[in-house]
């Protein structure tokens, strides 16, 4: 892949998650065009942007949740874990049995490292639905390490996130990227990753609605 307008692809490394003038649109309206960038094993992107810009819309689109109108999405199958505001979270099941069985999903062993990096272990055996907000979003991004996945695509994963548990989140992202993994994170807030870079989604903001292909999909998405 060449390197792109973001600028953000690195001649001669693998790429590992390629975006290339995507265009996508929600409930038939376009929302973004023209967005390229690549994210590099031990990268990770922060997208920015107004409330309502379409972030959420790029990521469920990047995750495969919902067909782009345009451009191209390269990822090695099976790449990607996705954590959005729902979280993914069993609700009668308590917080290990949650992990267990997100390991036994993705062919994964061990949830005992998600469960001591994101501070779960005294509530293993708390049912999820008695979660707090924060706890409950805890459990969601212990849910995206025992996936297994190098590519984690997270939609305001720091929402509900006590100053505490931000940095415990941080840390957990850096050690992903340094074991090669990559992430491609909507948020509002400064996370403290200075080596993440930054896009602005502003600048792709699209020309024309266009409820084209797409619109009629989402209906049932
Ligand atoms: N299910 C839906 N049906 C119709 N329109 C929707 C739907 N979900 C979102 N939208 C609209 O699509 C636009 C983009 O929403 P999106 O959630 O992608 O924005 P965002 O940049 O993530 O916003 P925020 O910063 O508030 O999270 C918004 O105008 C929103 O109202």
């Amino acid at each position: 892949m060449q390197e792109n307008d973001a600028g953000l692809c690195a001649a001669g490394q693998p790429v590992a998650l390629g975006v290339t003038n995507i265009a996508c649109a929600r409930g038939g309206l376009a929302l973004l065009e023209g967005v390229s960038f690549t994210v590099t094993p031990g990268a990770a992107l922060v997208l920015r942007g107004p409330n309502g810009c379409g972030k959420t819309t790029l990521l469920r689109t990047i995750a495969g949740l919902q067909p782009a109108l345009a451009g191209k999405i390269d990822c090695a199958p099976d790449a990607i874990a996705y954590a959005a505001h729902a979280d993914g979270i069993k609700a009668t099941l308590t917080v290990a049995e949650n992990l267990r069985f997100w390991a036994a999903i993705y062919g994964t062993i061990g949830i005992d490292t998600a469960l001591e990096q994101m501070n779960l272990r005294g509530l293993a055996e708390r049912a999820a639905q008695n979660l707090s907000a924060g706890q409950k979003r805890r459990l969601g991004l212990a849910r995206l390490m025992v996936t297994g996945r190098p590519v984690w695509v997270l939609d305001e994963p720091t929402v509900s996130l006590d100053t505490a548990s931000v940095a415990l989140f941080v840390d957990v992202v850096r050690q992903h990227l340094a074991g090669g993994g990559m992430a491609v994170m909507a948020t509002h807030i400064d996370l403290g990753l200075p080596e993440a870079e930054i896009l602005d989604l502003s600048r792709f903001k699209a020309r024309l609605p266009e409820p084209g292909r797409g619109s009629f999909d989402e209906a049932f998405l």
